[in-house]
């Protein structure tokens, strides 16, 4: 769609600039990769628009209370030549959890060569470690193999509305390979007391936490560095994020969240970055375990009709499905 249907579709040349702005069609043309890589909302089911309230943005939100690293913390690494940033000696790659040396004693997260360039390697997928990726505060280019989530989201995607009751969903319209990088959770960075008063203002608290995620993957209560010592920052998506805020929960998923870290000095703002653990074929929706890995209480709490009758379903129809969201 051009700019052009857009406006027409506004129907309203005297439209204000701030109802424009309300706008999450005007919102998402603004991306700054919008032109190549779209975001398209598309709603064959019904009326439903995207739900008055929610603004979409690029980038996270950094709201009261949550201090971004000052400058003379800032560090990045000095390789001299971009293909040293895939081995040990780049200063980004110092935490990077390796078993073993890759061809040419690569340890960096990603495949340089051949068809699965910036697709990130099989024992990461398999794994939760954290990625680590060079930066713009490094003396690599900005086309250092190492900047794959840098770089951002490098496909299209389109939400649509699910026809069995999920909301709205998200796919692409091109197939997508195992370890590609799909787009980052974006939302308001907010302190720990934030993310609680925020619980505790939804009604149901349980549907709040969906939005919010724990930035912990370096919580340590013993770290040197204060901010890492917790309680962690969360991000909350729910009214300010970007389209993989939709996506939904599957028991199959297709794909997962990795902790990406660029600058070390930012750990405790990392980024939360969706890869693809499947290949997937074009338009096949796209799903994450919302409760990946962790142990929950779901079987027994069916097995008890008091809890079962606030528990929410799950509609995912995976073979293996777990039968309830929470
Ligand atoms: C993070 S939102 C995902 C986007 C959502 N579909 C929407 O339209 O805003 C999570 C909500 O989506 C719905 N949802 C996601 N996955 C689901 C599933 N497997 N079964 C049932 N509902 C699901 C639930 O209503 C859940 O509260």
């Amino acid at each position: 769609m051009t700019f052009l249907d857009h406006w027409r579709n506004h129907g309203n040349p005297t439209t204000s600039q701030e109802e424009l702005d309300k706008c999450p069609h005007c919102q998402l043309l603004r991306f700054s990769n919008f032109e190549k890589y779209p975001v398209r909302i598309r709603n064959t089911q019904n009326k439903q628009v995207i739900p008055v309230g929610f603004t979409f943005i690029e980038e996270s939100i950094i709201r009261e209370g949550v201090t971004v690293a000052s400058d003379e913390f800032h560090s990045g690494c000095s390789c001299k030549s971009d293909s040293d940033c895939q081995r040990e000696g780049c200063s980004c790659l110092q935490d990077m959890v390796f078993d073993k040396l890759g061809p040419n004693n690569k340890i960096y997260a990603y495949h340089s060569t051949g068809s699965k360039k910036e697709l990130l390697r099989g024992d990461l997928l398999d794994s939760r470690d954290p990625i680590y990726e060079c930066h713009s505060g490094c003396s690599c280019s900005a086309n250092c193999p190492n900047r794959v989530v840098e770089r951002g989201r490098k496909i299209p995607l389109d939400l649509f509305k699910t026809e069995d009751g999920r909301g709205w969903g998200v796919r692409c319209q091109y197939p997508i390979k195992r370890g590609q990088f799909i787009d980052k959770y974006v939302g308001e960075i907010i302190t720990a007391e934030e993310a609680d008063r925020r619980r505790n203002a939804s009604k149901i608290a349980k549907h709040k936490d969906i939005y919010l995620f724990a930035l912990d993957k370096f919580t340590d209560p013993e770290s040197h560095d204060v901010r890492l010592r917790g309680p962690s920052l969360e991000v909350d998506g729910e009214y300010f994020s970007g389209p993989t805020r939709f996506i939904n929960h599957s028991c199959d998923p297709n794909l997962r969240i990795f902790a990406r870290v660029g600058d070390y000095a930012d750990k405790h703002i990392h980024d939360l970055a969706f890869f693809a653990i499947k290949d997937i074929p074009a338009e096949t929706e796209l799903t994450f375990d919302y409760v990946d890995g962790e142990d929950t209480d779901l079987a027994s709490d069916a097995r008890d009709p008091k809890k079962k009758k606030n528990m929410t379903k799950c509609l995912c129809k995976s073979p293996n499905c777990r039968g309830y969201l929470w």
